[in-house]
């Protein structure tokens, strides 16, 4: 039998539940996880392998990360998934080289990098016979898109726990409900070695976290001293929706 780490009961029943209630997961899945190395996609791999060995129906997955050409190197990851028996690979790009412009000028080089690695994966998916693609985002990544939408872009949206893509790809986001801490304590308490937490790739040649992102993350910090059932609330709300409570044209031409 392989070696596993088994995640807490919370996160495998958070994870179940989730998996549930939006038809995540299902048989005959063929789900390529975008790993990038860091503390979600982590949790996520090991999650999904024990999901795997749980669940009465049968699926596959691949882990792959998109290298973006900055001289990263993924040895350890590599290592880290053949000794847990996950199947796993990376994707060489150039992203680096195209985006040097963009970090140079201090423009929207984060928005670049997600872009294109979004499009690597898709690509990486499709090439491999995959229906699904997995990606690690959380609660907390779900209530700072939301109010980022909100405060910068006059929208109300935020990140759903599965939609179809242009190219009929399923995205599924299997971690949505959890929220950072709980993934943070998983590579903490296993000790395992997760790659830099920040907001993006190009963070790591001292460009600072991108203003919006990290005054909305304080922003919610304090919002969560004051209320501390903020999470379970917006939680609550994202599924509960009164769009006839909103200023809709569409909506006066009762
Ligand atoms: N280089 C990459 N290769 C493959 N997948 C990636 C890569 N970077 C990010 N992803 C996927 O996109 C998700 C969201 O990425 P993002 O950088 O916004 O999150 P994060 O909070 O840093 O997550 P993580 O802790 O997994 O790095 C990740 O959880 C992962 O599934």
């Amino acid at each position: 039998m392989s070696k596993s780490i088994v995640p807490s009961k919370k996160i495998m029943s958070k994870l179940g539940k989730t998996n549930a209630e939006f038809e995540l997961i299902e048989e005959g899945d063929k789900i390529l996880v975008g790993l990038s190395g860091g503390k979600d996609s982590l949790t996520m791999i090991h999650a999904m392998k024990e999901q795997q060995r749980r669940a009465p129906f049968k699926f596959e997955f691949i882990a792959v990360t998109i290298s973006y050409g900055m001289g990263e190197n993924y040895d350890e990851l590599a290592r880290h998934c053949k000794e847990y028996d996950i199947p796993y690979e990376i994707v060489d790009t150039q992203t680096y080289e195209l985006a040097k412009d963009k970090i140079r000028k201090n423009s929207s080089f984060c928005s670049f990098f997600s872009r294109m690695r979004r499009g690597y994966l898709y690509t990486a998916a499709l090439e491999r016979g995959c229906n699904k693609v997995a990606l690690g985002h959380h609660m907390d990544d779900a209530a700072e898109s939301f109010f980022m939408n909100f405060i910068y872009n006059g929208q109300m949206r935020s990140l759903a726990p599965k939609y179809k893509a242009e190219n009929s790809l399923i995205i599924i986001r299997p971690l949505i409900q959890m929220r950072e801490r709980q993934l943070r304590a998983f590579v903490d308490d296993n000790e395992l070695n997760a790659i830099g937490d920040e907001a993006c790739p190009a963070m790591r040649f001292d460009v600072k976290m991108p203003h919006a992102r990290a005054s909305t993350k304080e922003m919610l910090r304090d919002m969560e001293k004051e209320y501390p059932q903020l999470f379970t609330s917006l939680n609550a709300a994202f599924k509960n929706i009164s769009y006839d409570s909103f200023f809709d044209k569409e909506k006066f031409s009762i």
